[in-house]
C-alpha cells in the first residue's frame, strides 16, 4: 500500500531540501532552495519566512520536487525560476540568454556616471548596446536614462526574442530598436556616422582555452556563443575598431572585461585613438569595467 505523502509546512520543506542540497554539494544550496520554493508558492523570500507555517499543497509540492529535481542535476536556478534581478528590477531569462551578473550592473553604473561627468545626461542621448542577450543593459538604461534612445544588437535572433520581451513588461520597447548584427562583421551596423555618445557592450571574453574550467552548470547550460571566443579578445578588437566611426565626438566606450583583460585592451583602445581610459573593479577586487573617450587625451 502506498504511504500518504507527508504534510509539510513551508520552512520544514526549505530546511530538509536546503540539508539535501548541502549533502549533494547543490552549489548555493540554501538560496537554490529558497528561491525554487518562492517560485512555486508565489512568493517573495520576505513572505517565505514570514509565513513560515504555511501549508505546501500536493500540487505544489510535485512542482517544487521537479524543480529540485532539476537543480540537481545542475540547472540553474534562474533557468527553472526563468528570472534574474539586475538592477534591482527582474529580467526573464531562459537558455536562449546569457544569466546576467552582479559586475555587469557595475558596468551599467559606471557608464551612466561617466555619461553624468561628461554632462551628458539630461540630453538626448543615444545608446548602443552591443552583444544585448537577456536585454538588461538596453533595458536598464532606458529607464534609468528616460531621455535615451537606445540600439541593442546580437547576433542570436532568439537572444533578442527575449530582449524584445523584456523591453515590453517595462514599456521601453518603443524606445530600443533591436537588431540581428554580428559584431565580428566589418561594418557591422550601417548607422550614420558619430551617431551615439555611449556604446556599451559585455562582449563574449572567455577564451576557448578556459571552457573546461568553467563550472559545468555554465558550460552544460549557458548559450556558449555568449562566453568564448577563439582568444577572449576578437570582440574587443572588432567593437574597439567599428566604434570610434559611429560615436559623436568625445562618445564613451565602455566595456565589461574579463578579469585578466585590462591590459589588453586598453592597449586596443589607445590603437583606436581612445584616450580618457578608466578602470573599475568588480567586487572581487579584478579590473573588470573600462571605459574610455573617442579622441579623449
Ligand atoms: C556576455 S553576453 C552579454 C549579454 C548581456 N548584455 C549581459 O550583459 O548579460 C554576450 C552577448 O553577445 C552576443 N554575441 C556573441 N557573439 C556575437 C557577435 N559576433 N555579434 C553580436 N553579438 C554576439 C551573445 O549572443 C550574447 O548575447
Amino acid at each position: 500500500m502506498q504511504q500518504a505523502d507527508k504534510e509539510w509546512k513551508s520552512i520544514e520543506l526549505l530546511q530538509t531540501t536546503t540539508a539535501f542540497f548541502e549533502e549533494k554539494q547543490v552549489s548555493e544550496a540554501r538560496l537554490s532552495a529558497e528561491l525554487l520554493l518562492c517560485h512555486v508558492l508565489k512568493a517573495n523570500r520576505l513572505q517565505l519566512y514570514l509565513q513560515h507555517s504555511r501549508p505546501v499543497y500536493p500540487d505544489e509540492l510535485d512542482a517544487y520536487r521537479a524543480l529540485c529535481r532539476k537543480r540537481l542535476q545542475g540547472w540553474p536556478v534562474q533557468y527553472l525560476t526563468g528570472e534574474q534581478y539586475f538592477y534591482g528590477r527582474v529580467f526573464k531569462v531562459d537558455p536562449r540568454v546569457l544569466i546576467p551578473r552582479p559586475e555587469t550592473e557595475l558596468v551599467v553604473e559606471h557608464a551612466i556616471e561617466r555619461l553624468r561627468g561628461c554632462g551628458g545626461e539630461g540630453s538626448q542621448l543615444s545608446i548602443l548596446d552591443i552583444g544585448t542577450g537577456s536585454g538588461c543593459i538596453a533595458v536598464t538604461a532606458a529607464l534609468q536614462l528616460p531621455g535615451a534612445r537606445i540600439t541593442a544588437i546580437d547576433c542570436s535572433a532568439e537572444a533578442l526574442d527575449v530582449a524584445r520581451e523584456n523591453a515590453r513588461s517595462y514599456g521601453v520597447e518603443t524606445r530600443i530598436r533591436f537588431l540581428q548584427a554580428d559584431m565580428l562583421a566589418p561594418e557591422f551596423l550601417e548607422d550614420d556616422e558619430a551617431a551615439y555618445d555611449l556604446i556599451i557592450a559585455n562582449p563574449p571574453y572567455i577564451p576557448d582555452s578556459e571552457w573546461d574550467d568553467l563550472q559545468a552548470e555554465v558550460r552544460e547550460h549557458e548559450p556558449r556563443v555568449a562566453l568564448t571566443t577563439a582568444s577572449g579578445l576578437e570582440c574587443y578588437r572588432a567593437v574597439a575598431a567599428r566604434a570610434p566611426s559611429l560615436l559623436c565626438q568625445s562618445g564613451i566606450l565602455c566595456f565589461e572585461l574579463h578579469a585578466e583583460g585590462a591590459g589588453a585592451v586598453s592597449v586596443l583602445m589607445k590603437e583606436n585613438g581612445f584616450g580618457d581610459i578608466l578602470l573599475h573593479k568588480d567586487y572581487g577586487g579584478y579590473d573588470r569595467i573600462l571605459s574610455a573617450i573617442r579622441g579623449g587625451l
